[in-house]
């Protein structure tokens, strides 16, 4: 969408060039941009649907597009069952349907995966969005 935010597009970017199994974890304050920016992921993978946090599910799955999504947000959760849900991820679930995982408030993870892109997003004074890959390769953004 021409009028989304930076975010968004950063997001759409990745998810083009994202391949299955990808990891990213995405860290920042409420609001901060991490829903925006798993939406951009969706339209760069060419999922139809309407992306949305999970409130209600641990995981939304969205089989539609070119790769699969899982996206996750660890907000609601209390930590023992982020805690199980990481055992199940990282030893378990991905191995079996490979696609993109992305996780919100992922600084709640206990374990960190073997590999992953780590995302923080952080409101500015002036309204815009600082984005910094944490992990692979330290790197600002100013969104
Ligand atoms: N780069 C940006 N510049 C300005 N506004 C932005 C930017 N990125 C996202 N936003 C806006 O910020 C608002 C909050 O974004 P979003 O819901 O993605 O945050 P969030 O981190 O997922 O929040 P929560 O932790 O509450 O789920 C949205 O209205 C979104 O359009």
């Amino acid at each position: 969408m021409a009028d989304s935010p930076a975010t968004y597009h950063l997001g759409q970017r990745l998810g083009a060039l994202l391949s299955p199994g990808s990891i990213i974890l995405l860290e920042g304050d409420l609001g901060a941009g991490k829903t925006t920016l798993v939406q951009g992921l969706g339209a760069g993978l060419e999922i139809p649907e309407n992306i949305e946090s999970p409130t209600f599910t641990l995981i939304n799955e969205y089989h539609s597009g070119r790769i699969p999504l899982y996206h996750l947000d660890l907000y609601r959760l209390e930590p023992s069952e982020v805690e199980q849900l990481n055992i199940e991820l990282y030893w378990e679930g991905i191995e079996v349907t490979p696609g993109i995982t992305a996780i919100e408030w992922a600084e709640r993870l206990p374990y960190q995966p073997d590999d992953f892109i780590k995302i923080g997003l952080k409101h500015q004074d002036d309204g815009s969005r600082l984005a910094e890959i944490i992990y692979p390769e330290s790197l600002q953004l100013k969104l």
